[in-house]
């Protein structure tokens, strides 16, 4: 394959999703699971410990789990497993010499919407991860996260941040940078696109779960804060969390510098710089835009990036003292995620008690994991035969994790969401009205219903949202009550004008169908006059000769049962007024018709 990444079926799919219709409605989504395969590091080459996995294909990853070597053989001498045969695929195998059980070699498959191989470039994994998609919908108001999982060493701060000691504000184009620096080009150059009826707020927090205990990474103070479940929104948040407000792209780059600088790193047999905590960076993005009709529309979506730990198996890292203590509150938190994740997978489950409250990791990925957010999980790996197990088991997190499914909602203020929504109404049903009106003619000509035209709803007076935070519930509920009038006002008028449209229509067909079958009667009429001429004898017995009579159109035409008229003939062509008028154009197209005859 040419290209270092191996897309699976999310490059289609994602695609898709870029459509206005997809972006607006929001049916339940799965969360999308990619995943990255690092290089082998240069410690696991010098000791000989080849890379193992590999891609065959289709977004599948196959990984050999049978092998004649013991545990000790494979660890004393530990060759590469995990091998991309391309197509998104991932295969995890003994070398050959040791792969070979007794019924050949036996391989475990995983399917995933995108893999990246480790040939896979920072922006290879930033355009083609599907994080393009959160960044629009955070800003859409959406409440977007994006997670690394993996084992200690695999590469999860390396594909969010960068390699260890990349300073963000350095070069700008640097090949290295982070997903999270990407998100924040991109994010600036879609608020600085042409929407200037739409204003941004941009507020970033940072913080770290160490030891669970939650740390604010833009306050340095260690002092540990409380989580806690707010009622209004449904959701836990970090009480005192720090926040700063960001209007340009050096604030938040200078945010996420500080944090970095602040957040646990500690150094163990596995990486020289592992994350000792959680961290968790937010983006919350509010937006308020200007309507046609001079309202404020105000959404809140936010864009959080998770860099958890890695897990570590403490024999293989050789942890000890602070760093087993870290260890342990690390797999612990992780073994939580993992069981809700479990819960949230199965469907007989996933409606059951989720212990999302067993740790903070948890309580804080809530949203993301199970309810109103859209949610990227990268989990990377490491191909060296010696992380076989670890490798095996973020391929099984992951493939759990893919069967998740969310709800995603735009965040709005509810009583802003309930007034837009009549106001959409009240808009759809003044245009049917408008068009019902136009195609009856009732604008010019007055009204040709029988009825007096009522006089036109009023628009009620246009409305700024932000006075609505402080209006009272009296004032609120009369607002409401107002659109709701109108609302039903208008459908009434809808209905009475759709009732009209159709008996005229209907008369309408009926006048047609009756005039050609006078003007067929006519032609007879002339056919026989002229036969007449030249015939001796005259076979009317009508005391009018055929010459004096002339049919006018009556909309009474003795053959006419539509409602509203009467059967009548009339036989003076200086008749006034045809008793019940039509709307003009039918009358015009009916004149039209017998002129041209
Ligand atoms: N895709 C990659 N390409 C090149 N180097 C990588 C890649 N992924 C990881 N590395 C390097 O491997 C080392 C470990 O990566 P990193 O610190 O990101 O792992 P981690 O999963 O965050 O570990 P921990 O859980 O211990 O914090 C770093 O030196 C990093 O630069």
């Amino acid at each position: 394959m040419a290209r270092s990444l191996n897309l699976g079926s999310i490059a289609s799919s994602d695609s898709d999703k870029d459509s206005p219709e997809a972006k607006q409605s929001v049916p339940e989504d799965n969360i999308n699971v990619v995943i990255r395969c690092r290089p082998l590091s240069k410690k696991e080459i010098d000791e000989n410990d080849p890379g193992v996995v590999q891609f065959p294909g289709g977004g599948q990853i196959l990984v050999s789990i049978k092998c004649s070597l013991s545990k000790k053989e494979i660890d004393e001498n530990d060759p590469g497993v995990v091998q991309f045969p391309g197509g998104g695929q991932i295969l995890l195998s003994g070398l050959d010499s040791i792969i070979h059980g007794d019924n050949g070699p036996k391989t475990k498959q995983f399917s995933f919407n995108v893999v990246f191989e480790p040939r896979a470039s920072q922006p290879d994994v930033f355009l083609y991860s599907g994080m393009t998609r959160l960044v629009q919908m955070a800003i859409e108001g959406f409440s977007t996260t994006c997670f690394c999982y993996g084992q200690t060493g695999s590469g999860k701060t390396h594909t969010l941040t960068g390699p260890p000691g990349m300073k963000e504000a350095a070069d700008p184009f640097h090949p290295d940078h982070g997903i999270i620096f990407r998100s924040f080009l991109y994010l600036f150059s879609l608020l600085q696109g042409d929407r200037q009826d739409i204003h941004y707020v941009l507020k970033v927090d940072f913080l770290e779960i160490y030891n669970e205990k939650v740390i604010d990474l833009l306050n340095n103070t260690k002092r540990s804060l409380p989580v806690r479940w707010s009622k209004k929104s449904r959701s836990f948040f970090v009480e005192n969390l720090f926040t700063v407000d960001c209007e340009e792209l050096d604030d938040l780059l200078a945010v996420l510098e500080e944090g970095m600088r602040n957040r646990a790193i500690g150094a163990h047999n596995m990486n020289e710089h592992s994350s000792r905590s959680h961290t968790m960076l937010t983006i919350n993005i509010t937006s308020e835009q200007l309507m046609d009709n001079g309202v404020y529309i105000t959404k809140s979506g936010k864009i959080n990036f998770v860099d958890l730990a890695g897990s570590e198996m403490t024999k293989k890292t050789h942890s000890e003292g602070k760093t087993l203590r870290e260890a342990n509150n690390i797999n612990k938190s992780l073994m939580v995620l993992g069981y809700c994740i479990s819960s949230l997978s199965d469907p007989k489950k996933r409606t059951g008690h989720i212990p999302y409250r067993d740790s903070k990791l948890t309580k804080l990925l809530a949203d993301s994991l199970a309810g109103s957010g859209v949610t990227l999980m990268i989990a990377t790996i490491s191909p060296a035969r010696s992380n076989i197990s670890e490798t095996l088991n973020t391929l099984r997190y992951a493939a759990r994790a893919k069967r998740i499914r969310t709800k995603p909602i735009i965040v709005m203020d509810p009583r802003e969401a309930l007034i837009l929504s009549l106001k959409r109404e009240v808009a759809a049903l003044q245009s049917e009205n408008e068009h019902l009106r136009t195609a009856l003619q009732l604008e010019e000509a007055g009204h040709t219903l029988d009825e007096p035209r009522r006089p036109r709803l009023k628009t009620p007076p246009t409305l700024d949202l932000s006075r609505i935070a402080r209006m009272d519930r009296s004032e609120l509920s009369e607002l409401v009550s107002h659109y709701a009038k109108e609302n039903e006002a208008l459908r009434q008028e809808n209905a009475e004008l759709f009732t009209s449209r159709d008996l005229l229509v209907r008369d309408q067909e009926l006048v047609c169908r009756e005039n050609e079958r006078l003007l067929h009667t006519l032609e007879e009429l002339a056919s026989g006059r002229s036969r007449a001429d030249s015939l001796p004898a005259s076979r009317s017995s009508s005391s009018t000769s055929s010459n004096d009579r002339e049919l006018v159109y009556s909309p009474g035409g003795s053959v006419l049962q539509g409602p509203r008229f009467k059967p009548e003939i009339v036989g003076n062509k200086e008749d006034p007024k045809p008793p019940h008028r039509l709307p003009e154009s039918i009358q015009k197209e009916l004149d039209k018709r017998r002129i041209g005859k």
